[in-house]
């Protein structure tokens, strides 16, 4: 059977991608951090198109999916859902949409959704944008939320602090180490949060005018 990596990689030669060399941001960052609150924002200013890796599995139990239950009960326990599944919603994603620049939102989660990712797709982020947020603020923002995610009780948020902690961050420092990671300060308010965003969007020749 092998590792996903290997399955994946068997699969390449097939990416639903292999006519498009889309540009990419990961975006990153805690459980409420801001990601989702910050993509809508650069959408709106720079004309990416926004895909949170979430939305699409939350999407995918709603259409009555054979992996609805399966996704259902990893989102309930915040663990993080098999690479290959997440990739290909994201392939299909990025295939269907005539845009070429994407923002990619809590993607890559842990090493195999980072090695399965780049051996399917063999894409590379631009950047990995990282929003820097304390657990204490993010459990606020989580309990405030109140969009009816099944995720934003206490139960599960402190299980997705851990699975943040012990596999999103080690994936964020593996960035690091390539010079790849853009971190902002995502505790301060939402308009200087963006502020400090939209210096990494705006070409040099821009800012020097300004
Ligand atoms: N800078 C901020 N200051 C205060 N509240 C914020 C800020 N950014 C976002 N919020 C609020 O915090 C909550 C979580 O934000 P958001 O959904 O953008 O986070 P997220 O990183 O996408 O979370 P998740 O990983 O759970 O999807 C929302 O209610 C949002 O309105
Ligand atoms: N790469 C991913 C991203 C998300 N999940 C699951 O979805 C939950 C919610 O994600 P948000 O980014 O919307 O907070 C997350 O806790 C995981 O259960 C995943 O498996 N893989
Ligand atoms: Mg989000």
């Amino acid at each position: 059977m092998g590792t996903a990596v290997e399955a994946a990689s068997k699969e390449t030669t097939g990416s639903a991608l292999s006519q498009k060399n889309p540009k990419v941001i990961f975006v990153l960052g805690g459980p409420g951090s801001g990601k989702g609150t910050q993509c809508a924002n650069i959408v709106e200013h720079f004309g990416y198109t926004h895909l949170s890796a979430g939305d699409l599995l939350r999407a995918e139990i709603k259409s009555g999916s054979e992996n609805g239950t399966m996704i259902q009960n990893m989102i309930k326990e915040g663990k993080i859902v098999p690479s290959e599944v997440t990739i290909k919603l994201l392939e299909k994603a990025i295939a269907e949409n005539e845009n070429d620049k994407f923002l990619i939102d809590g993607f890559p989660r842990n090493e195999e959704n980072r090695a399965a990712f780049e051996a399917v797709t063999g894409i590379a982020p631009e950047f990995v944008l990282f929003f820097d947020c304390p657990a204490e603020e993010m459990e606020k923002r989580l309990l405030g939320r109140n969009q009816g995610r099944e995720d934003d009780n206490i139960e599960t948020i402190r299980k997705r602090f851990r699975v943040y902690m012990e596999s999103s961050l080690p994936v964020i420092e593996y960035y690091n180490s390539k010079g790849k990671v853009r971190k902002i300060d995502a505790a301060k308010p939402v308009e200087e949060v963006f502020e400090a965003v939209k210096t990494l969007f705006t070409p040099v020749n821009e800012k020097a005018a300004t």
